[in-house]
């Protein structure tokens, strides 16, 4: 892990390396958008359902357009039996990220892409079962059920809290799992996106992308940062603790878990958002302490660094005081981010050629091989 930073060179931070019409992040410092719409307007007046149809087919859905396409995702959300089967196999120590990869590649040896004309039922199709791969998996290892992912519960969040708890969520759990959804969606060429876009430019099939984009999204120092801030911040039980520990990592130069961006600059735009909805969640449970240790830490990293909460940082509480166990965080990423891998899938393909980059050479000069005697 030492070296990561230095093999990884500059990132390539701040260079174009392809167009979209999907999505603007940090425009003049600051906002996001997904294709015009201004994520805070989204997240306060959309549904995931509506998010999900805009990013995959293109606008937002007229009211008979998001009843059929309610009608289609909810309709699709049953596992087929080999899938389960496989899930079963997956052991109860693995990662749920690989959970989801398994899940996805499977489902792509069942149902494969054959033709890039099926690409929009493919896309909604893993939105309305990873879900219930996740699920599924998660409920036969801790509790041996075999549960039915099938529901027609409103709500993409919904379905997933309602497998997770047994019974359909309250009205504020529902929603700010949509909020959630909705923030998480889209996010321009973000390393799990664009990795997606690699795969698709070698005319790929669309569950290979979207297998490699979760494997991507896995990483602590992308979606991986949501359950990692959660294990951070529970080792706290007060303020005072959270800020004299945040003081010795950053002496260490400990990367805080959840804070920093590569693009935005001042703020993540989603964060004021999930963090009000963290804020009532935590009134609700009753006991703040968690949403008052991550405010202190919030703080603490701005006096000090200059360094300001990304989307996961306040997610983590919000998830937690939903009940969610902090393994399953960074796989509700993936639900939502389906969405945004797929569609510039079709991105890519509409305008296709191969993403071949050049390195520059730093090994050694140009020689002749030895025999094996001299070596
Ligand atoms: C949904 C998402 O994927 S959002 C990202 C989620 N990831 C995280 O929260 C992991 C923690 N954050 C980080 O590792 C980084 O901020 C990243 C990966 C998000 C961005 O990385 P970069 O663009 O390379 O960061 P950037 O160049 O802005 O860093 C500038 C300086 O701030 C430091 N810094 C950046 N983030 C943090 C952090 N979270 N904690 C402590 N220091 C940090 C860097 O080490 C660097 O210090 P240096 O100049 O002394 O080397
Ligand atoms: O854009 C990025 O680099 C990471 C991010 O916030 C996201 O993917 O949502």
């Amino acid at each position: 892990m030492g070296n990561a930073k230095k093999a990884g060179g500059a990132g390539l931070r701040g260079q174009v390396a392809g167009q979209t019409a999907l999505c603007t992040v940090g425009k003049q410092g600051t906002g996001l958008t997904y294709r015009g719409y201004d994520v805070d307007d989204l997240a306060t007046n959309a549904s995931f359902y509506e998010v999900a149809h805009l990013i995959i087919h293109g606008h937002l859905p007229n009211q008979n357009e998001l009843d059929a396409y309610k009608k289609k995702i909810n309709g699709l959300r049953a596992l087929p039996e080999a899938v389960k089967k496989t899930l079963e196999l997956i052991p109860a120590d693995a990662h749920p990220m690989d959970v989801m990869r398994t899940g996805t590649s499977m489902l792509g040896n069942l149902e494969t892409e054959t033709d890039f004309d099926q690409q929009r039922d493919k896309a909604d199709r893993l939105v309305a079962t990873l879900p219930g791969m996740i699920c599924y998996w998660y409920q036969f290892v801790t509790n041996g059920k075999r549960i039915d992912t099938a529901s027609d519960i409103d709500g993409v969040g919904a379905h997933f809290l309602e497998m997770l708890h047994g019974k359909a969520p309250s009205d504020l759990h529902a929603r700010v799992m949509d909020v959630s959804l909705i923030l998480y969606a889209e996010h321009e060429f973000n390393a799990s996106t664009f990795t997606g876009r690699v795969v698709a430019s070698t005319l790929s099939d669309i569950h290979s992308c979207v297998t490699a984009s979760i494997g991507a999204l896995r990483g602590h120092l992308h979606g991986g940062a949501n359950e990692a801030a959660m294990a951070m911040l529970a080792k706290w039980s007060t303020p005072e603790e959270a800020t004299a520990a945040i003081d010795e990592m950053l002496k260490n130069k400990t990367l805080i878990m959840g804070f920093g961006h590569a693009v935005y600059t001042e703020f993540d735009p989603r964060n004021a958002i999930i963090k009000k909805w963290s804020q009532q969640l935590a009134e609700e449970y009753g006991d703040d302490t968690l949403y008052r240790v991550s405010c202190a830490v919030e703080q603490k990293m701005w006096d000090e660094k200059k360094l300001f909460p990304n989307a996961d940082f306040f997610h983590a509480s919000a998830y937690h005081f939903m009940g969610i166990p902090t393994e399953l965080f960074t796989p509700i990423f993936v639900m939502s981010r389906v969405t945004g891998w797929t569609a510039h899938v079709f991105e890519q393909r509409e305008n296709n050629r191969i993403i071949r980059p050049n390195a520059d050479y730093t090994g050694p000069e140009a020689r002749k091989v030895e025999p094996i005697e001299n070596r």
